[in-house]
């Protein structure tokens, strides 16, 4: 079953049985789910056989940045344990993002999603200008998000802020991936480029990460449920 919803729960967990009762108090049709580098570092390969089992389609964001050859093996093992997205860093490079698509490539009968990561949704201008990057947060993203499209990524991780203006430069099928979604009331915590749902979804976003205003929530599946509707997604 392909879930309609453009919902993806990032499960932020240290083990795999509390990753997996989240999971459970889910529902697949209803969203799909994120495994990150801390439930990934413990729990390994088993959480994706897990939430496959429960029925998820699963977006493995392991931000894979490192030189062409390492990268590319790592993109083509997760394709092979049928991750429904992985990830790079585009600030890992041309020849590196053009490598891991080659390899993906090589694999028969995959489809798993390439994505690659610009300027994450917790920095600012304030931290670019940190690592010596002296562009505004778009303009960064707009860069990064050219090559990455030219070096054969099918779409791109950015905030939502972005959405609109990339979806107007690299076309409507370029796959918006965005991070930062705070339904109305939630806490901003360490997000810094933020939109809610529905202005996520007005800009262009194709996918919306959403974490702790789910997982941390009293009831998790009123949450999804709720933003859902009010995202018109038939349930
Ligand atoms: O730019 C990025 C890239 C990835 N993330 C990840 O998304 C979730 C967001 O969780 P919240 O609890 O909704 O803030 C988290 O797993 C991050 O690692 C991101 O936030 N920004």
């Amino acid at each position: 079953m392909t879930c309609q919803s453009p919902i993806v729960v990032a499960l932020d967990y240290p083990t795999i049985d509390q990753a997996t009762a989240m999971a459970k108090r889910l529902d697949p049709s209803l969203c799909r789910v994120k495994v990150g580098k801390e439930l990934f570092t413990k729990a390994g390969p088993a959480v994706l056989d897990e939430l496959h089992a429960l029925g998820f389609d699963v977006f493995l964001d392991l931000k894979f940045h490192d030189i062409p050859n390492t990268v590319a093996n790592a993109v083509s093992v997760a394709a092979k344990s049928g991750v429904w997205m992985v990830n790079v860093h585009a600030s890992g490079g041309r020849r590196m993002m053009e490598a891991s698509a080659n390899a993906l490539a090589q694999i028969q009968d995959h489809n798993t999603l390439l994505i690659a990561v610009t300027v994450l949704t917790s920095m600012d201008q304030t931290d670019l200008v940190e690592v010596g990057i002296d562009l505004s947060p778009q303009e960064h993203v707009m860069r990064l998000a050219k090559l990455a499209k030219s070096s054969g990524m099918d779409g791109v991780v950015c905030s939502a802020q972005e959405s609109s203006m990339l979806s107007q430069n690299l076309g409507s099928d370029f796959v918006l991936v965005t991070p930062g979604i705070r339904p109305a009331g939630s806490a901003q915590g360490d997000q810094k480029r933020i939109m809610t749902p529905a202005q996520a979804m007005a800009a262009g976003s194709h996918y919306l990460v959403i974490g702790r205003p789910i997982t941390q929530a009293e009831d998790p599946i009123q949450v999804l449920t709720s933003v859902n509707q009010d995202l018109g997604v038939s349930l």
